[in-house]
């Protein structure tokens, strides 16, 4: 760690791959003197930055006037906030931008946003020329504790979500924790639903943090925001290095997608229901339908409704979107990309920190289940 970093206080989480390996850097601040984060993976003093209205607004012109403190020659490039830009046409508006600004192999591209931003400039940089570097700079909660770490890119189809994509991992990933300051409060819960989910996965310790500090994360407390993201990007990279291209393990961080997608993909993706919405509703049922399964102690699910109705998180369906059948969840659900030979795979739970994969879940029961919970 330099002087600055030290400093600056600066969290480093190694996300250990080898050769795609990468640091994810979190501190307060640091987009305001982003070169000493970025100088040594620069490969010229010319790169690409991709954002979008929102944020191209209230960080763009910041950031660019610092990298050209640095000498770094940036071109812009802005897509619509939301949902929606996960999409073919953004991609192609996307790359055909990203070629006019002459985008060599060894060039960087910075994603500056959310994780829509995000997925949709990591695809962009993994097919472009065979693939080019990508830079995150995430500015929402959930970007920073999830979407920018990892390497999952990709776009949305009618059918559902993120189901043209490639794996590409990040060259590095800068977290400025004042980004924070400016998100809108449904933004950050939304986010949050992914930091519990790691409680929920295999830290039962960070669970109970969160229902003494949750409070405080949302609120934009620094020490215990720094603490949540951190401790986030720990767990994320462990799964990770364990199981790059979620050949295994790594299908666990999909606990509540299976579910949250469905509801997504129903609702379609104009801002009525949020990623992290969706996925607070997600863990949920998976907790409840393990319950019914007899896997896991009523307590526990309990638990979990306690902490979201605190928090201020959705956790039933019905809360957010009307009119979703069974039949209809069961056939969106179909489309998971943990479906292999006609069986899909959950993400179930034997309580708080003992997510499991189970590829045994009855339809029957699936189906009785979603009845009591849709509609
Ligand atoms: N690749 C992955 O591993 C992964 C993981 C989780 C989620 N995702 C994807 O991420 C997407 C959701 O990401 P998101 O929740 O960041 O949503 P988002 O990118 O849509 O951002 C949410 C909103 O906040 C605004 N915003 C962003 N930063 C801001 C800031 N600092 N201040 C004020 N406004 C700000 C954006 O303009 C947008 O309107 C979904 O598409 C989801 O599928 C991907
Ligand atoms: O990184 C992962 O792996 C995840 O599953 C993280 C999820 O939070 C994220 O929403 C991811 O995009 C979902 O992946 P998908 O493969 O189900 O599209
Ligand atoms: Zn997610």
């Amino acid at each position: 760690m330099t002087e600055q970093q030290q400093a600056q206080k600066i969290t480093q989480v190694p996300v250990s791959l080898g050769a795609r390996g990468y640091q994810i850097m979190i501190g307060e601040g640091l987009l305001a003197d982003p070169m000493p984060y970025l100088a040594d993976i620069l490969p010229r003093p010319k790169l690409a930055l991709v954002s979008d209205d929102v944020v191209a607004a209230r960080y763009g012109p910041a950031l660019m006037a610092a990298l050209a403190d640095g000498g770094v020659d940036v071109d812009l490039h802005v897509i619509p906030a939301g949902e929606g830009s996960k999409c073919f046409a953004e991609l192609e508006r996307l790359c055909a931008a990203l070629l006019d600004f002459g985008i060599e192999r060894s060039d960087l591209v910075m994603a500056l946003g959310g994780g829509v931003v995000g997925d949709l400039t990591g695809f962009a940089a993994s097919v472009l020329r065979r693939g080019v570097g990508v830079v995150q700079i995430p500015t929402t909660l959930l970007s920073q504790v999830d979407s920018s770490v990892g390497g999952k890119t990709g776009i949305n189809m009618a059918q559902g979500k993120n189901l043209v994509g490639a794996f590409h991992q990040p060259r590095r990933v800068l977290i400025d924790l004042a980004t924070l300051d400016s998100l809108p409060e449904r933004e950050r819960k939304a986010g949050y639903a992914e930091v519990v989910k790691y409680g929920l996965i295999d830290r039962p310790d960070f669970f109970t943090w969160l229902e003494r500090k949750g409070a405080a994360v949302l609120k934009g407390d620094k020490q215990t925001q720094a603490y949540a993201v951190a401790e986030s990007c720990r767990a994320k990279a462990a799964i990770v290095v364990a199981d790059e291209r979620e050949s295994g393990a790594r299908a666990l961080l999909n606990l509540g997608h299976s579910f949250g997608h469905a509801i997504e993909a129903f609702a379609g993706y104009d801002g009525r229901v949020l990623h992290g919405e969706a996925v607070a509703i997600g863990c949920q049922m998976a907790l409840d339908l393990s319950v019914v399964l007899e896997l896991c102690p009523k307590a526990d699910a309990d638990r979990l409704r306690r902490h979201l109705a605190e928090t201020g998180l959705p956790h039933r369906c019905t809360d957010l979107c009307t009119g979703l059948s069974a039949d209809r969840m069961m056939d969106l659900m179909a489309q998971d990309k943990k479906m292999s030979a006609g069986v899909l795979t959950f993400v179930l739970s034997r309580g708080i920190g003992q997510a499991f994969l189970s590829r045994d879940v009855p339809s029957d029961v699936l189906r009785g289940f979603l009845a009591a919970n849709l509609i």
